[in-house]
């Protein structure tokens, strides 16, 4: 499955409605950016879609979920956790595997941090450590990224760097924007949140950052 199609969303914080309730059916091959303003409900809506594709997704959340005892490799390689079984876990935690280690090796290579195999994550900096959960979630290969911010902590070239490889490696995907530019640019529809609710749902060849802008 990369495609979903949920109804009746909705998230509520201490009584208050924050999301929805709205309905979100995301077909194959489309790569939607969520905009819109601090607080209007994009990560909320995020979990909630984790919450109901679970295991068919990879996910990058925003707050990352990284094991700051380990090195970046074991990081990476939760990615494929429970694709494996336990032995094979244990063994990798001790002695990694020579194919997993070439093939998060070149992954870390295709994100511009390939020196970064082993060093502990808790001494990477902001921008690594997003590269990071990058890393874990295309090395979980699944068929649709939720992705929240992806790119915040990164500057203009590794932002576009990462934006590219996540679009060629995930022919579906709901990715959480701030930046207007970047969501026109990688992603083929835009999604408007506004108060928990959709203001904006349109083809991105159909917007300018202008009309994004409305949302702000
Ligand atoms: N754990 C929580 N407890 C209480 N309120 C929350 C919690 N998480 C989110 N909210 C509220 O839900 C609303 C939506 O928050 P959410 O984080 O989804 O927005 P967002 O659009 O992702 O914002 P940002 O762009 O700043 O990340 C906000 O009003 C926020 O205060």
């Amino acid at each position: 499955m990369s495609g979903f199609d949920l109804s009746g969303l909705t998230a509520s914080f201490g009584g208050e409605r924050v999301i929805g309730p709205l309905s979100l059916k995301v077909n194959d091959g489309e790569q939607v950016a969520l905009v819109g303003k601090s607080g209007a409900g994009k990560s909320t809506l995020i979990r909630l879609v984790h919450e109901h594709v679970g295991r068919e997704s990879s996910l990058v959340p925003q707050e990352l979920g990284l094991v700051n005892a380990l090195p970046v490799f074991h990081n990476v390689f939760m990615g494929q956790l429970d694709r494996h079984p336990t032995w094979y876990n244990t063994l990798s935690l001790i002695r990694p595997f020579s194919a997993d280690r070439s093939s998060i090796k070149a992954l870390l290579k295709a994100l511009g941090m390939p020196e970064k195999l082993w060093t502990p994550t808790a001494s990477l900096s902001g921008g690594q450590r997003q590269r990071v959960a990058i890393a874990r979630a295309i090395y979980r290969n699944a068929g649709l990224l939720l992705a929240d911010e992806p790119v915040s902590a990164l500057d203009g070239p590794l932002a576009h760097l990462v934006m590219n490889e996540l679009k060629k490696r995930f022919a579906t995907s709901v990715i959480a924007l701030h930046d207007v530019d970047l969501a026109l640019k990688y992603c083929n529809r835009i999604i408007g949140i506004q108060d928990g609710q959709v203001a904006l749902d349109e083809h991105s060849e159909r917007l300018t950052s202008a009309d994004i802008m409305a949302l702000y």
